[in-house]
């Protein structure tokens, strides 16, 4: 049984560095028989020494049963909604209003806005062992078991003191045309955009049809984190690609609104040439200390900004 832990313990290993240069950094080292055939290995080990098994082990994404229900999860650090802006003009109100509230320069990260659902994880002691939806914002709803089958979700991370990371899970456009084009041939109603698809898909209660529905997920954010020191949003965005978190790789420090300008510019042409759907631009004032002086209006933070792109027609056949 010693010798049975070892490989176990071996192979786990190997396998999740195996899936995070696929899932997250969508550079494999290794064919994806390669992949397959450790796994199998690793089933037929965990078969024979079932008390082996761990919640991390690439072997328990998809889990076995349907809930009854979504439980309820509190959020203690609030999942705000952001105001937007729809021109120029509202970026500059907005940089102005910002400038008008702390004594120091600003400086901004510009991120692309995903167009999916917002979501939390919980990691203790370096486990997952929570996720939930935005809900309102407040409430939302306990989806651990699907959650737990997107492949670029860590299992486990290296950070060992509790901490909620926030991000949007999406449904890649190949995913979404695949999807759609398999509902039309079983006479199914399409789903209308990748949004909707990626909401529908994770309010299953079976585990086994999330799992199927090949979606992603960018983390941007920290939510809960007591041990928490860094002191810019650039900062933690770095730390959460170094926990092995999947990000996004197009988020930029601007030291100027132009520079928003300039950035948001850019990706309204370039928006077409990504593999996922984006609806907008996020701005967030990078300093954290800055963000706390700035503060929130009843509704909305006044350190970050949504700039909207016009709505266009989503391609649905
Ligand atoms: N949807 C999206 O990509 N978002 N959403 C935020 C956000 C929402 C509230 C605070 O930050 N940030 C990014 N990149």
């Amino acid at each position: 049984i010693q010798q049975a832990q070892e490989q176990i313990q071996t192979l786990r290993e190997l396998l999740i560095q195996y899936g995070h240069e696929y899932y997250v950094l969508d550079n494999p080292s290794v064919p994806d028989s390669e992949y397959d055939q450790k796994l199998q290995e690793l089933r037929k080990l965990e078969e024979e020494f079932p008390e082996l098994i761990t919640a991390d082990s690439p072997t328990q994404r998809v889990g076995a049963e349907p809930l009854d229900a979504f439980q309820k999860v509190q959020h203690n650090v609030p999942m705000l909604s952001l105001g937007n802006a729809f021109n120029e003009q509202d970026l500059r109100d907005f940089a102005r209003r910002a400038s008008q509230g702390t004594d120091k320069p600003l400086s901004y990260v510009c991120e692309l806005k995903i167009d999916g659902l917002a979501i939390s994880l919980t990691y203790e002691n370096g486990r997952f062992v929570r996720g939930a939806t935005r809900g309102d914002g407040t409430t939302g709803e306990d989806i651990t078991s699907n959650l737990r089958t997107i492949r670029s979700i860590p299992l486990s991370i290296k950070e060992k003191e509790t901490i909620e990371v926030r991000g949007e899970a999406f449904m890649p456009h190949k995913s979404f045309l695949a999807l759609n084009k398999n509902r039309d041939e079983n006479g199914e109603e399409p789903f209308a955009n990748p949004r909707n698809a990626a909401a529908g898909s994770l309010r299953q209660l079976d585990p086994k049809i999330a799992a199927k529905r090949n979606l992603d997920i960018f983390l941007y954010g920290v939510g809960e984190w007591e041990a928490g020191n860094l002191q810019s949003h650039s900062e933690r965005l770095k730390y959460l690609k170094e926990l092995g978190f999947k990000t996004n790789p197009e988020w930029k420090k601007c030291s100027s609104i132009e520079e928003v300008i300039e950035y948001v510019e850019y990706w309204a042409t370039e928006r077409p040439n990504l593999s996922y759907e984006i609806d907008g631009i996020v701005i967030k004032v990078d300093s954290l200390e800055q963000q706390e002086e700035l503060g929130f209006t009843a509704k909305n933070p006044r350190w970050a900004i949504a700039y909207k792109f016009p709505a266009e027609e989503v391609v649905t056949k």
